[in-house]
């Protein structure tokens, strides 16, 4: 099976161009910086996969050069076997994407945005497709009303309308959901959900990890440009083992008195220190090792492991990741 979106150790490197006055000083130029480091990784068609990682470790990058916005430094990209390069056009039309800004032409109503670019793939007679998408994001009402009066959620809803005015078979939501209140979130993960269950292949961007723990089979965690985890979310579930417990300790976590017990920290916040907890059984024994360490403990909170726990061991260095990078159809 073709691969929906194939991605072969993509590196990118944002090279800065210099300063007049370091031209004049004909000092060596700043060196580039890499937002990207070796990325591969295959989307299967149908699946619903999330990126994740922390500001500045890469998605955007990665996401505008799926969409042929930005080149990569080294590596390929397929869009549903278009090269994103050298079958930019074919490429592009396999895709939607929905940015994190919100950019629109101001002198548009919504209606007539949703025309002209339904007209940038050579549909002029769409109508019942806008229509229809119009409906599942609650926006029939907007139709004929200026995208510069509408509220930052009105505005965000137009943009996912735009991804979709092609139906691509792949879309991309780089964070959808910032900003934007309950109501919309649900009518969106209604609305994209469908176009999953239909076979549309979903690549969404966020920070909210329940989100994407309810939403998404499959998750690559990027780190500083790096993948540090690519797997089933069940099987990321499953490496941060049963719960996490909190303990408000009075004069602060008893570091190295006890290697093992140092070892099961997911988190340290002020007085709270996070532990790993992989039964229940293990409850008693860890109180008390932390008492025998020293630790005077206030307060004690137990969680069930969820992908917020997850991502924060992976990106300490806690979490075993389950990195494997299959190869593209
Ligand atoms: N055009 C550019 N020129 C130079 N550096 C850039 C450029 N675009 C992004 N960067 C840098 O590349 C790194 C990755 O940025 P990117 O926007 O891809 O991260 P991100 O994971 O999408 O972050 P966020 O979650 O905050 O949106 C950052 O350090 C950013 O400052």
């Amino acid at each position: 099976m073709q691969a929906a979106v194939c991605i072969e150790h993509v590196s990118k490197v944002y090279t800065s161009r210099p300063s007049l006055w370091s031209r004049l000083r004909q000092s060596t130029p700043a060196p580039g910086f890499q937002a990207l480091d070796d990325v591969s990784l295959t989307i299967q068609p149908g699946e619903f996969f999330g990126l994740l990682g922390p500001n500045g470790a890469g998605k955007t990058s990665l996401i505008s050069i799926l969409a042929g916005l930005a080149r990569p430094t080294a590596g390929r990209v397929r869009i549903c076997g278009h090269d994103v390069v050298d079958g930019f056009r074919d490429a592009r039309r396999a895709l939607g994407v929905v940015p994190q800004e919100l950019v629109f032409d101001p002198f548009f109503t919504v209606r007539e945005t949703l025309r002209i670019q339904s007209g940038y793939f050579g549909l002029h007679k769409n109508d019942d497709w806008i229509d229809e998408i119009l409906v599942n994001l609650d926006l029939q009402d907007k139709a004929n009303v200026n995208t510069r009066a509408l509220s930052g959620g009105m505005k965000r809803r137009v943009l996912v309308a735009q991804a979709l005015v092609h139906r691509p078979p792949v879309i991309v939501l780089d964070e959808p959901t910032a900003g934007v209140d309950v109501d919309l979130r649900r009518t969106l993960w209604q609305f994209i959900s469908r176009l999953n269950k239909q076979g549309h292949t979903i690549l969404l961007t966020t920070h909210y990890l329940e989100e994407a723990e309810a939403l998404c089979g499959r998750i690559a965690m990027l780190k500083r440009g790096k993948i540090v985890a690519l797997d089933t979310t069940a099987a990321l579930l499953a490496n941060v083992g049963g719960a996490r417990m909190t303990l408000r300790l009075a004069h602060g976590w008893p570091a190295g008195r006890n290697a093992a017990l140092d070892a099961r920290v997911l988190e340290h916040d002020g007085s709270r220190t996070s532990l790993r907890l992989d039964s229940v059984d293990e409850l008693e024994i860890l109180l008390a090792q932390v008492r025998a360490a020293g630790g005077i403990i206030e307060d004690i909170e137990v969680q069930r492991a969820d992908l917020e726990e997850a991502f924060v061991g992976i990106m300490n260095n806690v979490t075993p990741s389950a990195a494997r990078f299959p190869e593209c159809a």
